[in-house]
C-alpha cells in the first residue's frame, strides 16, 4: 500500500474554446505527494495548478488519467475520503457582519464539529485577539487565515491551499507562511500551490514543479536544489587565492571581484587559504534557490497560459 496522500497518473485535462479549439490545461501529469509536511505545487500562472486541484476535489472531470487520495481512486471514492480533506480553493463565503469566531461557530455547527475545534482553529491560524471583530473589518491576510481556520474545523489529514498568499502584503505573506509551516509540522499534509517560488522554498519539504500542465521536476526541495556547497569568498587578492584554492582541488569561479568556490565544508576553503597566508574578509554560503532552478529547467520555453501569451520572466521570486 502506497503512503502517498495524493497520486495522479497520466492526468490530463483539455478544454475546448467556443471556436472549438482544444487547450490542454494539464498534460499527462504524474503527481506524487508523500504523507506529512508541506508539498509545494509550483508553476507560473496558467500552468494548470488550479485545474489539477479542481479535478482532485471532484470539481472538474479529467479528460483521462487516474487520481488517488489516501490510496482511494477518485472521483469514484471521493465521498469516502473528502472528510479527510480541507481545501481553500476560492474565498469562502463568510457573513460580513458576524465576527470571525461566530462564522466559524456556524460552520462547525453545520458539520457537527465540537465548539472546542473553533478555539483550536483560531489559535492555529493566530487570529486570537481579533476573533471577536466583525469579518468585514478584517484585512485580506486575516480573511485568508479565517478561510484556513474554516478548513481546520473538520481536522483534515490533507490541506489543499491554492495560492493562499495572492494579494497579500509582505507581513500577511509572512503570517500565512508561519501558519502553513506550523500545520506541516503538526502532521497534516499540506499541498501548497503557488507561483512564488521564494515563498514556497521557505516552507516546503518537497515540491512538484509544472509548466504548461506538464511535470518538470518533483522531489525533496533539498534534493532538487542539491546540497548547499557553494561559497562566495572575498579576499584582497582574488587571483592569488584562486590559485591556492585550485591547487587544493576546489572548483573556483571568479565573479565580480569575488570568488565562487565549490566545497563540501567551509573549512576546506579557510584552511587552504590560511595555510597560504591569505586571510579572507568574507565567506558566505551561496544558497541555491528554486527560482533559478525553475528558470534553468524551462530555459527557452514559453510557459503559462497554456503556452499562449505566457512568459518565463520573474519578479521578486514570482514566476509568471
Ligand atoms: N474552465 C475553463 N475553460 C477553459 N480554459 C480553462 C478553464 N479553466 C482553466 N483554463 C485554462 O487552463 C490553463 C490552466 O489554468 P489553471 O487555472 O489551472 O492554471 P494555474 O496554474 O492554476 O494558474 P493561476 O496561478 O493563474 O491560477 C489556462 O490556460 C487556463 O486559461
Amino acid at each position: 500500500m502506497s503512503d502517498l496522500v495524493i497520486e495522479t497518473t497520466g492526468l490530463r485535462k483539455e478544454f475546448s474554446s467556443v471556436r472549438g479549439e482544444k487547450r490542454v490545461a494539464v498534460s499527462d501529469l504524474d503527481l506524487a505527494v508523500p504523507a506529512g509536511g508541506v508539498h509545494g505545487f509550483l508553476g507560473p500562472n496558467g500552468s494548470g495548478k488550479t485545474t489539477t486541484i479542481r479535478m482532485l476535489l471532484g470539481l472538474a472531470r479529467p479528460t483521462r488519467g487516474t487520481m488517488r487520495l489516501f490510496g482511494q481512486p477518485v472521483p469514484e471514492q471521493l465521498p469516502h475520503v473528502i472528510g479527510r480533506v480541507g481545501a481553500v480553493v476560492e474565498s469562502p463565503k463568510f457573513s460580513p457582519n458576524f465576527s470571525g469566531r461566530r462564522n466559524l461557530q456556524l460552520l462547525a455547527g453545520a458539520i457537527g464539529a465540537p465548539s472546542s475545534v473553533v478555539d483550536s482553529a483560531i489559535e492555529t491560524v493566530k487570529l486570537g485577539g481579533r476573533e471577536k471583530d466583525r469579518y468585514k473589518g478584517y484585512s485580506l491576510g486575516m480573511k485568508q487565515r479565517l478561510a484556513i481556520a474554516a478548513t481546520l474545523l473538520k481536522t483534515p489529514d490533507l490541506l489543499i491551499l491554492d495560492e493562499p498568499t495572492n494579494g497579500l502584503d509582505p507581513s500577511g505573506i509572512r503570517e500565512i507562511r508561519e501558519t502553513i509551516r506550523d500545520l506541516g509540522e503538526s502532521g497534516v499534509t499540506v499541498l501548497l500551490s503557488s507561483h512564488i517560488l521564494a515563498e514556497v522554498q521557505q516552507v516546503c519539504t518537497s515540491a512538484t514543479i509544472i509548466g504548461n500542465g506538464r511535470l518538470l521536476a518533483s522531489g525533496r526541495v533539498d534534493d532538487l536544489l542539491g546540497a548547499g556547497t557553494a561559497y562566495r569568498v572575498v579576499v584582497p587578492d582574488p587571483a592569488a587565492a584562486a590559485d591556492v584554492l585550485a591547487r587544493a582541488e576546489l572548483e573556483v569561479t571568479p565573479h565580480e571581484g569575488t570568488l565562487h568556490v565549490e566545497a563540501e565544508r567551509p573549512e576546506e576553503i579557510t584552511r587552504a587559504l590560511g595555510e597560504a597566508g591569505i586571510w579572507l574578509t568574507e565567506l558566505t554560503p551561496l544558497r541555491a534557490d528554486l527560482e533559478s532552478y525553475f528558470l534553468r529547467l524551462t530555459e527557452g520555453e514559453q510557459l503559462g497560459q497554456g503556452g499562449q501569451g505566457g512568459h518565463d520572466g520573474h519578479d521578486n521570486g514570482a514566476i509568471a
